[in-house]
């Protein structure tokens, strides 16, 4: 059966890794959680898969198994802080593309059974610009675009923008700028990005806000916990509970493509066309 509940799909990425891609997924899912919204955080970082251990979580089994059919997907789903439900990387896009027909399927068919108890999927994608980002990316309804104060990682922002809009026909990016010694910094961050891509590319780029740097984020990580749970009146959990009223307030999806299965249907279009080009 499916779902008729609209969710909205928020895929986090970056132009490349060590930005805090995978640290404002986490947190992001957390606080979104934690304003009783449905949340599923999917770890979509192939090469590296990070949200299990940001959280200190084992893996047991993956959507492979669901494809195959040994579970269902609500059994590979762990469950992290505040009961934020997780699929684990471990298969990636890349296994997505070697997949069958009916295997295709079978995963629209996993994502639609618990489609009506989800309001928000989090994507954590991989970083950089390779295929695995872009499919997630087009399937999504929100791309959040995370950088910090780093001239490379500015223009990488900009090479990833660059390669969605122009070549993948996204047109709206929300920008979030983390590690940030204050929120000027991300005012300015974000001017910068913009002063590139009004210059040359016809997108549009909302700023989602900013994200601290944060030595209590720091401490988390080493003791395989989010912020947002072990230190929540740090100064970057309080960011992220900040950004995730923020994500509140954006339009639902209104159409009826707006449900989990489209998303599922959508990105595994933009693999295929991936594959095929
Ligand atoms: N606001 C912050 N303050 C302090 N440290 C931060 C902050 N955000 C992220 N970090 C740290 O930056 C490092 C990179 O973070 P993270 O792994 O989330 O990046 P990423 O962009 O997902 O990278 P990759 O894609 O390579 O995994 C981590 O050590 C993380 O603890």
């Amino acid at each position: 059966m499916q779902s008729i509940h609209p969710v909205q799909v928020v895929a986090v990425t970056s132009g490349k890794g060590g930005v805090g891609k995978s640290t404002v997924a986490v947190n992001l899912a957390l606080a979104l959680n934690d304003l009783r919204r449905r949340v599923v955080l999917f770890d979509a970082a192939l090469e590296m898969a990070n949200v299990d251990l940001l959280l200190g979580l084992t893996v047991e089994r993956t959507l492979a198994d669901v494809l195959v059919g040994r579970c269902e997907l609500k059994d590979v789903l762990l469950v992290g802080p505040g009961g934020v439900r997780i699929v684990p990387s471990a298969l990636g896009v890349q296994g997505i593309r070697r997949f069958t027909v009916g295997e295709y399927a079978g995963l629209i068919q996993a994502f639609s059974d618990i489609g009506e108890d989800v309001d928000v999927l989090v994507v954590d994608t991989a970083s950089g610009l390779g295929e695995d980002m872009v499919c997630f990316a087009r399937a999504a309804q929100e791309v959040l675009v995370v950088l910090c104060d780093e001239p490379t990682s500015i223009m990488d922002a900009y090479e990833l923008i660059k390669l969605l809009g122009r070549d993948y026909g996204v047109s709206r990016f929300r920008v979030l700028a983390n590690m940030v010694a204050g929120s000027q910094e991300g005012r300015n961050l974000f001017a910068r990005l913009v002063g590139l891509t009004d210059h040359f590319l016809a997108v549009t780029l909302q700023y989602a806000g900013a994200v601290p740097y944060d030595e209590s984020l720091r401490k988390a990580v080493q003791k395989q916990r989010a912020v947002y749970e072990a230190f929540p009146r740090a100064k970057s959990a309080q960011a992220f509970r900040a950004l995730a009223a923020r994500i509140d307030e954006w339009p639902l999806p209104a159409n009826p493509r707006g449900h989990l299965e489209f998303f599922v249907e959508r990105l595994i279009r933009s693999t295929r066309a991936a594959a095929a080009g």
